[in-house]
């Protein structure tokens, strides 16, 4: 019997450095290459359009792609447990390949499509390509445990070594689909927004898939004195017409590209720049490894992405308070630097890593006293980079709850944005309702006299919001209690209890805050 193939994209969105894409071509007289749209994603109430149409777009360009070579991508509906299993039989399908992929769900789902795949007599074959490293060599090469700082992390890469060289490009001609497939592929076109239950068009102005990656990779790559001064968290988070960062965390989420590809194309600028660049953890380089060192934190760590049962996390008596947290989400906290930000978010699915920084802060500790787990469910809705494990170690961090201990370090919403957007052109841009304000207001427009704000056609408690608390007082009385809740982990650990910041590296607290 001959080879007929089947190649499955979940993430990995791209023909670039393709470990599975070519294991799966490689001597096949039939290759399938599929996407299936498991209904368990696609719930418009949880994933923003936003981001479902970047995902389409991705989609698209990888049919194009495999049109190119004389194939097709056909997009399938249902859960992959039950879609796989008809395929293998209706098709005649002898080999099945595809990314390796870490998080809780598709962990669960990749087991069960084994055992099926198994019981089908197919053999599967899922590298490694979503990470510049195999998380558990990295894992084993740790103990077994991950490291819970950067500088452990980075330590371990550097003995780990160089990641793998990205993967050569698939050939030119790619072998056709299965004869049983072709008579599919009329009625498995990419679907439009549509077609899946979502509104006709979203508002991000990023636009998924490989080409789209591949350019703007090349775009900021091209200033390579740039790339060499990168310094996170410097830059501007108020830049919204060019970013002060890549925005390719979308194309590496959907792994439209390939972080390897990214490593090595600045490995190769910093060669040719004799070695002057900045470092991890702040140079770009770094940033990969903030990608990679979370990476392996939500592939290792039990629960990761709440508080309970998380044994690194801190247990912190936050308030569920439905009411504030919607406030939060739909920009009606009062504080123009953390609305616009949200509008940002709500917008166009992306903002700059410091603007997070303050939104995430302002709901936890800084200021409304809410779960980190309520914003990353709000982030997971609305981002179209949402990541499961950079989701769940970001919140946890500016939350003070894990990796982070300063929680006396708190972002002003006034003064902060203030160093950024000193004339509000931000602000203006994402909250309209404000555009008429004088700067001296800008970020406290309820202590504008109500003749300017007559003038500016915005009262506010009318047309926005006052203050949803004072920041000066809140923020005071929140650490207070985030020294109570870290005195009782204090406590708990000292009677031998686990109540979090410990567990990872031999039951250590994380207690370095690095730059991030
Ligand atoms: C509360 C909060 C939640 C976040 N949620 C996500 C998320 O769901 N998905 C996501 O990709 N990033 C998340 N981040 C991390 C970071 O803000 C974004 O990765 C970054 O802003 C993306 O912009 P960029 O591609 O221009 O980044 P660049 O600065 O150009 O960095 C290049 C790449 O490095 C990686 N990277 C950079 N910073 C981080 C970081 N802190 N942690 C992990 N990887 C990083 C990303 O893949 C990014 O694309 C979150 C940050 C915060 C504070």
């Amino acid at each position: 019997m001959g080879k007929t193939a089947i190649i499955w994209f979940r993430k990995g969105l791209r023909l670039h450095d393709n470990p599975a894409l070519l294991a799966a071509a490689r001597d096949a007289d039939h290759l399938c290459p599929i996407f299936i749209l498991d209904p368990w994603f696609l719930k418009p109430d949880k994933i923003s359009v936003n981001r479902v149409q970047f995902l389409l777009e991705s989609l698209a360009d990888l049919d194009a792609s495999f049109r190119a070579r004389g194939s097709r991508l056909l997009v399938l509906r249902g859960k992959p447990q039950e879609v796989l299993p008809r395929v293998f039989k209706d098709w005649g399908v002898t080999h099945l390949c595809f990314e390796s992929d870490t998080e809780p769900y598709a962990k669960q789902r990749d087991a069960a499509v084994r055992e099926l795949a198994e019981a089908a007599g197919v053999e599967v074959h899922s590298p490694v390509s979503h990470t510049l490293h195999d998380p558990q060599l990295l894992l084993a090469r740790n103990g077994g445990r991950p490291p819970l700082t950067m500088q452990s992390f980075t330590k371990l890469v550097d003995a780990v070594g160089a990641p793998p060289a990205p993967a050569a490009d698939p050939p030119e001609k790619l072998p056709p689909l299965a004869p049983k497939a072709e008579t599919e592929a009329a009625a498995a076109a990419v679907p439009s927004l549509a077609d899946i239950g979502y509104p006709p068009a979203g508002t991000t102005p990023f636009k998924g898939g490989e080409t789209a990656a591949l350019a703007r990779m090349a775009d900021y790559l091209s200033d390579k004195d740039w790339v060499c001064a990168f310094e996170k968290p410097k830059g501007n988070p108020a830049a919204f017409v060019r970013p002060a960062t890549t925005v390719l965390s979308p194309y590496l989420k959907f792994g439209c590209l390939s972080p390897r590809l990214f490593h090595a194309k600045l490995q190769q600028i910093y060669t040719e720049k004799n070695g002057k660049h900045t470092q991890p953890p702040v140079s770009l380089r770094g940033q990969l490894l903030w990608r990679e060192f979370f990476t392996l934190c939500g592939a290792s760590i039990p629960n990761f992405d709440r508080m309970e049962g998380n044994a690194v996390c801190k247990q912190i008596p936050w308030v569920d308070d439905p009411e504030r947290i919607k406030a939060w989400e739909e920009s009606r906290t009062g504080y123009p630097w953390i609305d616009a930000i949200m509008a940002q978010l709500r917008q166009q699915g992306w903002m700059h890593h410091l603007a997070r920084h303050s939104v995430a802060c302002f709901l936890t500790r800084g200021d409304l006293w809410c779960s980190w787990e309520a914003g990353q469910a709000v982030f997971d809705k609305y981002l179209i980079d949402a990541d499961w494990s950079l989701n769940a170690a970001n919140w946890q961090w500016l939350s003070a709850s894990t990796f982070f201990s300063q929680y006396f370090r708190v972002y002003s919403p006034i003064s902060f944005g203030k160093q950024y957007d000193k004339d509000g052109a931000y602000i203006r841009h994402f909250l309209p309702v404000l555009k008429d304000f004088p700067s001296k207001y800008i970020f406290e427009p309820w202590t504008a006299p109500l003749s300017v704000q007559q003038q500016a056609g915005c009262i506010i408690g009318k047309d926005y919001p006052r203050p949803i608390v004072d920041h000066a007082t809140v923020s005071k009385e929140n650490m207070a209690r985030m020294k109570a809740a870290y005195d009782a982990a204090k406590a708990a650990a000292a009677a031998g209890g686990s109540a979090g910041g410990g567990g990872g590296e031999g039951g250590k607290p994380a207690k370095r805050a690095r730059k991030k």
